[in-house]
């Protein structure tokens, strides 16, 4: 028997775990997504940035199957995806949303489990009958959900109710049920959207931490420094198309970038109005950033938490 040659090695191996070409979504007359190719490599943490509307959840949605592109393909491991959510799911990517989707009336345990439910395999009739491979099953998630708990830290609080969480606790269980789904690539939409500075330095732990459990992260953020300190490489999305991607120093130096997303050192606040910033624990530094994050001050932070709060009521 003669040794396969590389070219014969199985595309899993060869290529990268994450791979969309030339993806595009149509929205009617308006491309939200437009020809985009994007990869993401095994244990890679990726970002994914560009200024409002500029196709970065629609182009999350034709990933994970909300959306079926108007063209283009998506390969998980080499195989095609499935139009299907739960489908990609099952075949290894998971997600969180811009917008806090919790089970608001379910206690933090259970909504862990409900993350499981693509890895179970007992049948309706054993579920109703509660037989034993049903019971099995539910014993194993359980302890599984603990640990996951323990892992973002919300270790003693599996029995309370979700909504009673604080916001950064409903982040981090949002994470963990994303992670019950036992996914090889996850995919955060604005994880820090809303969070105070403490929040956010612990939401750049944990994706360090998810990616030592070898998973790939591709995440979605306006807060620059959250994804230049995070990101392995960052991707730049404007008007649906790719502007560039490349490590996070070279794309933050970018022109291109500065011009369309970040805003020109002109627009930088004088140096008492960045001083007035940071003593309110903002960070941003940008054009584009800043609007976004101008928004983050008491009233409008407490707005989006009041929103996500609503979500999850
Ligand atoms: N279901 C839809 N039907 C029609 N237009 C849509 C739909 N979803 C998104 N769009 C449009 O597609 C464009 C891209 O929106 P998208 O939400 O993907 O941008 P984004 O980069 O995620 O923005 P943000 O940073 O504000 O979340 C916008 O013009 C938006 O209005």
């Amino acid at each position: 028997m003669s040794t396969p040659s590389p070219a014969a090695a199985p595309a899993a191996r060869t290529s990268p775990l994450l791979e969309a070409r030339r993806v595009t979504m149509r929205f009617g007359g308006l491309t939200a997504v437009d020809g985009v190719d994007l990869t993401v490599g095994r244990g890679e943490i990726v970002g994914l940035i560009g200024p409002n509307g500029a196709g970065k959840t629609t182009f999350f949605n034709c990933l994970t199957g909300l959306y079926v592109p108007t063209d283009g393909e998506v390969r998980l491991d080499g195989a095609a995806l499935p139009p299907r959510p739960a489908k990609v799911t099952r075949a290894g990517v998971a997600r969180t949303f811009q917008n806090i989707r919790l089970f608001a009336n379910m206690t933090v345990v259970e909504n862990v489990i409900v993350g499981r439910h693509t890895r179970t395999t007992a049948g309706l009739l054993s579920a109703i009958g509660r037989g034993p491979r049903y019971r099995r099953e539910e014993r194993e998630s359980l302890s599984r959900a603990q640990e996951l708990l323990d892992f973002v830290d919300l270790r003693g609080q599996g029995n309370q109710l979700a909504r009673n969480l604080s916001y950064g606790a409903q982040r981090r269980l949002e994470i963990a049920r994303a992670l019950a789904s036992e996914p090889k690539l996850l995919l955060l939409d604005e994880p820090t959207a809303g969070m105070n500075p403490q929040e956010t330095r612990e939401t750049e732990e944990l994706v360090h931490a998810i990616r030592g459990l070898g998973i790939a992260v591709l995440v979605i953020e306006h807060d620059m420094r959250f994804i230049m300190s995070l990101c392995d490489r960052v991707a730049v999305l404007v008007q649906g198309s790719k502007l560039i991607e490349g490590p996070p120093g070279d794309v933050q130096a970018d022109e291109r970038v500065v011009e369309a997303y970040l805003g020109a050192p002109d627009d930088e606040p004088p140096p008492a109005d960045r001083r007035d910033q940071s003593e309110h624990g903002d960070h941003s530094e940008h054009g584009d950033q800043r609007a976004h994050r101008d928004q983050s001050d008491e009233g409008a932070e407490s707005a989006t938490r009041d929103r996500n709060q609503e979500r999850t009521a």
